[in-house]
């Protein structure tokens, strides 16, 4: 029979999303030093620190764009630099939700057929909901370029979910948007998350941003401090 122990150790281990072991990077300079970090369904944890401390890096690290020098990122019990690169690329496109600044639309389409795009690779629906609650479904049949970079910006978050990734990774999601429309992206995110059994990521410069997460680490002296 399985102890008390192993039991916990089981529990965790499903609701375990994302492992980061002892990762370590630098490029011309150390940016960072075993560091460890967890994520857990439904959990959302913000990565802060002064500029060009490695955020970003270490964002991209944890969602299979960068190999770090050493150490590794243990996704469904798989180490994500240790297999095959085919195998990396449909963990990133099934399972990841990838949201940055400089946001991927495709421009000679319209922000629907953006949307559609994403439905044909997942197999998921456009959600209507969703749609509206990101104040976007009155401009969906208008081209991208027609759209403002607030609304781009917020076109992507949600072809990002409709994907249905099963983590949210996300550098500055709200950098260009007025604070009312930023905290209309955060609760879709938060929102998300809770509904979906998923996590999310996020590297933001702004405290006030990151403390409505459930942890909050900054990126300092080559560690990550534990903030909240
Ligand atoms: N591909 C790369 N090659 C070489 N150096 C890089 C590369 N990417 C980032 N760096 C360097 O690593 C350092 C950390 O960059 P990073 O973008 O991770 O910091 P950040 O904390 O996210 O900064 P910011 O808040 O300003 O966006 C910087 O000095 C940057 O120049």
């Amino acid at each position: 029979m399985m102890s008390q122990a192993n039991k916990t150790d089981v529990l965790i281990a499903e609701e375990l999303l994302l492992q980061a072991n002892n990762l370590s990077h630098k490029f011309d300079y150390e940016l960072f030093r075993d560091i460890n970090l967890s994520l857990y369904k439904k959990e959302s944890i913000a990565i802060i620190g002064t500029s060009g401390s490695g955020k970003s890096t270490f964002l991209n690290i944890l969602s299979s764009l960068l190999k770090p020098t050493s150490g590794n990122v243990v996704f469904k019990s798989k180490d994500m630099y240790s297999i095959k690169q085919n195998e990396l690329l449909r963990i990133r496109r099934d399972d990841f939700g990838i949201i940055f600044q400089a946001h991927y639309l495709f421009r000679g389409f319209s922000a629907i057929e953006n949307l559609e795009i994403a439905t044909l690779l997942s197999g998921e629906k456009i959600d209507e909901k969703l749609l509206k609650a990101l104040n976007i479904d009155y401009v969906i049949n208008q081209g991208v370029g027609e759209l403002s970079g607030g609304q781009q910006q917020r076109l992507s978050i949600a072809r990002v979910l409709t994907k249905k990734p099963k983590i949210i990774f996300a550098d500055e999601p709200t950098g260009n948007l007025d604070k009312d429309t930023a905290n209309i992206v955060m609760n879709t995110l938060f929102n998300y998350i809770e509904n979906n059994n998923a996590g999310l990521i996020l590297v933001t410069h702004e405290n006030e941003l990151a403390m409505k997460c459930n942890k909050v680490y900054k990126l300092e002296d080559l560690k990550l401090q534990e903030i909240k």
